[in-house]
């Protein structure tokens, strides 16, 4: 898939879950570049038909679009509950377990998930695999970072220190934090490797979402457009 069919198809699928957004609604609001054309949309619809959403950012990126978009931002803390959220996802498994932390904000992710009654993952069709074999992100305490990496290789991963992009040294994350990018080759299990990791001391969170099969439809955006993935 060429770099523009690749957007093209992310723009796709985030704009068809921004449909799915009802006047009234508490919206979580996922991080990167396709739960970003969801976040461009519902400020769309909120200045066409007037619709109320408050928007549940997962990263300061998502809160700076939302506003930009103009819609009402509340932290997480301040709502008791979200309808619905739309995120994006590294890579989405037959049972749809996923890896997310492409862009270092899955522990805010997660809890966002966590708050969700409904999950809408978009996605394009190069995230789709019949078993998870992408690296792992883990968000790390820079103070444990050695430790962990330790517990990282005994449990037969390969962790590496991400690097940021157009600064010298470590990703630095939303909370301060550095991620490990931990590859495993293909994950057998995921919700026991996911448990296993978050149980390390110095790990805040796994880049493994086990647990919100049941919550999630997963739209891929595709060039004839979106199409809804079944779950096996
Ligand atoms: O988990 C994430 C950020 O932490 C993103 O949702 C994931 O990396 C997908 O990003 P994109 O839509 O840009 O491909």
């Amino acid at each position: 898939m060429s770099k523009q069919h690749n957007l093209e198809a992310k723009r796709i699928a985030g704009y068809a879950a921004a449909e799915q957004v009802q006047d009234g609604m508490v919206v979580g609001l996922g991080t990167g570049s396709t739960a970003q054309y969801a976040i461009q949309r519902v400020g769309e619809r909120i200045q066409e038909e007037r619709i109320a959403v408050t928007g549940i950012p997962t990263s300061y990126q998502s809160a700076l679009r939302a506003r930009e978009a103009g819609i009402l931002v509340v932290d997480l803390p301040g709502v008791s509950s979200i309808d619905l959220t739309i995120d994006g996802a590294d890579q989405i498994d037959a049972r749809f377990n996923l890896i997310k932390g492409g862009g270092a904000a899955h522990t805010r992710e997660k809890c966002v998930a966590d708050a969700s009654e409904r999950i809408l993952i978009v996605a394009d069709a190069t995230k789709v695999s019949e078993c998870l074999t992408a690296p792992v992100p883990v968000e790390v305490v820079p103070y444990a970072t050695v430790g962990v990496g330790r517990h990282i290789r005994a449990l037969g991963g390969e962790p590496v220190i991400r690097e940021a992009v157009r600064k010298d040294g470590p990703v630095i994350t939303d909370n301060g934090n550095f991620v490990l990018d931990c590859a495993f080759g293909t994950i057998n299990e995921p919700a026991a490797l996911a448990a296993r990791l978050n149980a390390i001391p110095g790990v805040l969170t796994c880049g493994l979402f086990t647990e919100y099969a049941e919550k999630i439809t997963v739209l891929i955006g595709e060039s004839e457009g979106c199409r809804t993935l079944t779950r096996r």
